[in-house]
């Protein structure tokens, strides 16, 4: 089965319409404040507009409350959470009745051990590498982690790829992982936020000749 793409962090109608032109099966829409992806609440519903039902619309969130969820949630086919308890995702996804994604953040092989306590809350686990201690943000930094870790690793639910991919390297990351759906942020952006429609098509087109 070949891998499937989420571009992620879009914020503008050309670069969402070049997702959806290069056959990504998901697009983000982030809603952490502090990002410079961030999309208001008003704006990620314009763009939303503009898509084909088959393109699945994520929500990117950091440990959201029920306020932000509740403005957001009508949007969105998923929610993404980082730095989110397994509880409180598992509440997130009683009460807004949406796919439900886990970030478990990666670094070194004891960090696996965090996808069995969220296998219970979530539908889906994504894999991210971990940004540095004092990082301004959880994810979105270009950072990748060491793949191998995955060697061998019994995944508990469906999962994802995302940290550091872009088109020169998102091939050997589907070869040595397997990973049925990968996420890419900055690896298709000019400069933090900005993103490039020429490198969204370049990152489908090797995705889809995999
Ligand atoms: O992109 C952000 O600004 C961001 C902010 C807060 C949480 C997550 C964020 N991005 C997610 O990070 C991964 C990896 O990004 P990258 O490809 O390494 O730049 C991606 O899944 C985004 O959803």
């Amino acid at each position: 089965m070949p891998a499937t793409a989420k571009i992620c962090g879009l914020s503008t109608a050309p670069t969402l319409d070049a997702a959806i032109a290069g056959g990504a099966s998901h697009i983000g829409l982030n809603f952490f404040a502090p990002s410079p992806r961030y999309v208001a609440p008003d704006q990620a519903r314009a763009l939303a507009e503009r898509m084909p039902g088959h393109v699945r619309r994520v929500g990117v969130f950091v440990d959201p409350d029920d306020e932000l969820l509740a403005a957001t949630a009508g949007t969105l086919d998923a929610i993404q959470l980082h730095k989110t308890a397994p509880d409180r995702i598992a509440a997130i996804r009683a009460r807004f009745g949406r796919e439900t994604w886990a970030v478990v953040a990666v670094k070194t092989r004891a960090d696996l051990d965090n996808a069995a306590r969220v296998a219970g809350a979530a539908d889906l686990i994504l894999y991210d590498a971990k940004t540095p201690d004092g990082a301004k943000l959880p994810g979105g930094m270009g950072v990748r982690f060491d793949w191998s870790l995955l060697d061998g690793f019994r995944h508990p639910l469906r999962w994802a790829l995302s940290g550091g991919l872009d088109a020169g390297n998102v091939g050997e990351a589907i070869r040595r992982t397997g990973a049925p759906l990968i996420d890419v942020s900055s690896g298709v952006e000019t400069a933090p936020g900005v993103k490039d429609v020429d490198k969204i098509a370049a990152f489908l087109q090797r995705v889809a000749s995999l």
